[in-house]
């Protein structure tokens, strides 16, 4: 029996799919294994009994990741699973920039007691026009499952797209139309794009990544759209670059105080994947994720260790240890086994950083107190007896 928590609602599509092993629990010091989204987790204390944490969702600096993998938990998220739905509130965002389209609505709405509203639009409506996205240059900062989607779907409406990402994946540039250029340099970007939106995790690397700096190199007048994170826009290189019409329009799914205040900002309230499809979708994805590392002790779409998958055992026995990336492990821990005189069937063990992780398949049943053996070897994590 596995206990689990979820610390934000997770949608019902992929609960259901937890089979009757799995008990829901309130007591997050009593969970093997946590279903998040945003929720913060930097704080909490994490038990020896925590195994896994899944992020139904993309970004994962909500969790501290480093302290997890320091205590054996392995942390996965669910990649592509909610890109859809930001890449369709980022194009609406595009267009809620190129025209007033909010200004409009308001003035409706102001003006919902007017018996002669059909005369006076006519009149009012100059106010609220714009321009059109079609033929304008948009800038894509980071070609993931969410910038793929978005500079295919912007060349598809007629945008001509420019893309940077210095970590492009293989899968993702085939993924990529061909209409799409390519930049070397975040600079030509920068000076080229009338729209330019930011779709990169937020991290040390990438906090501020849109600073003065970086307007400094932009057209007068651009658009700058932020759906990733706000931190990784300097607030105060913004509020100046908005204040001075460099920027024209901020549209962000991540408004905080300071944002709020700013002029000419479009702000919704992290929305990217609040769809039933993407909360759907990433639900699924989080409970296949769990099931796979309770039950075969399977790693995949793990962003702290490594990716690892022995199937489903077919042995006596499986254990897993998740453990420090350093020399001599692999040694201490078949010598264990073989002073018990238990053979291995089975081996697989994968390095990322400075974590690793092995599943020992062996032709004898597991006993707490072997797993107690090899727990107490140096830089050893976390032990887990599968079968
Ligand atoms: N608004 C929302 O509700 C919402 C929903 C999903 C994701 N997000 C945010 O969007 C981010 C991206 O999501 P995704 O699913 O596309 O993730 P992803 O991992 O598929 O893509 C991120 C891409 O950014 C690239 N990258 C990393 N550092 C970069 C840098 N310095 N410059 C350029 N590219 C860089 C990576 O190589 C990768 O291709 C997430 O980390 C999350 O913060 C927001
Ligand atoms: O869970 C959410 O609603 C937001 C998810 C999003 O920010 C992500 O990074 O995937």
């Amino acid at each position: 029996m596995f206990q689990y928590t979820c610390l934000n609602p997770i949608a019902a599509v992929g609960l259901d799919n937890l089979t009757e092993d799995y008990k829901q629990t309130e007591d997050f010091a009593q969970a093997d294994a946590v279903l998040v989204r945003s929720a913060a987790m930097h704080d909490m204390e994490l038990s020896d009994k925590l195994c896994a944490v899944a992020r139904a969702g993309a970004g994962v600096n909500n969790i501290p990741l480093d302290k997890c993998a320091e205590n054996g938990i392995v942390v996965f998220n669910t990649p592509g699973a909610n890109a859809n739905g930001v890449k369709e509130l980022l194009i609406s965002g595009m267009l809620l920039a190129a025209r007033d389209i909010v200004g409009g609505i308001d003035w409706v709405k102001a003006n919902a007691d007017d018996e002669n509203i059909s005369k006076s639009m006519e009149k009012a409506k100059k106010n609220f026009a714009g321009s059109e996205i079609k033929g304008k240059k948009l800038g894509v900062i980071g070609l993931g499952a969410i910038g793929v989607l978005v500079a295919n779907a912007a060349n598809r409406l007629g945008m001509d797209v420019y893309g940077v990402d210095p970590f492009l994946s293989v899968k993702n540039a085939l993924t990529l139309s061909r209409d799409i250029t390519v930049c070397k340099s975040y600079d030509e970007l920068y000076k080229t794009c009338d729209y330019i939106t930011v779709h990169v995790p937020y991290m040390p690397e990438t906090k501020g990544l849109l600073n003065k700096e970086a307007f400094d190199q932009m057209k007068d007048g651009v658009v700058v759209l932020n759906f990733a994170r706000d931190l990784l826009v300097n607030d105060d290189d913004m509020k100046a670059a908005l204040e001075s019409g460099k920027v024209a329009k901020y549209v962000t799914d991540f408004p905080n105080p300071a944002v709020v205040k700013m002029p000419n900002v479009i702000a919704t309230p992290h929305l990217g994947a609040s769809t039933e499809e993407s909360e759907d979708n990433c639900a699924i994805m989080a409970v296949e994720e769990i099931r796979d590392f309770m039950e075969n002790g399977n790693i995949r779409n793990s962003v702290n260790y490594p990716a690892c998958d022995a199937g489903v055992c077919e042995t006596k026995g499986r254990i897993t240890v998740a453990h420090k990336n350093i020399p001599n492990m692999l040694t201490q821990f078949t010598t264990v086994f073989s002073s018990e005189g238990i053979n291995i069937a089975h081996m697989t063990n994968k390095s990322r950083g400075d974590y690793s992780y092995c599943i020992f398949d062996i032709d004898s049943d597991s006993t707490e107190a072997f797993a107690q053996k090899l727990s107490a070897i140096d830089g050893v994590l976390k032990v887990r007896i599968i079968k």
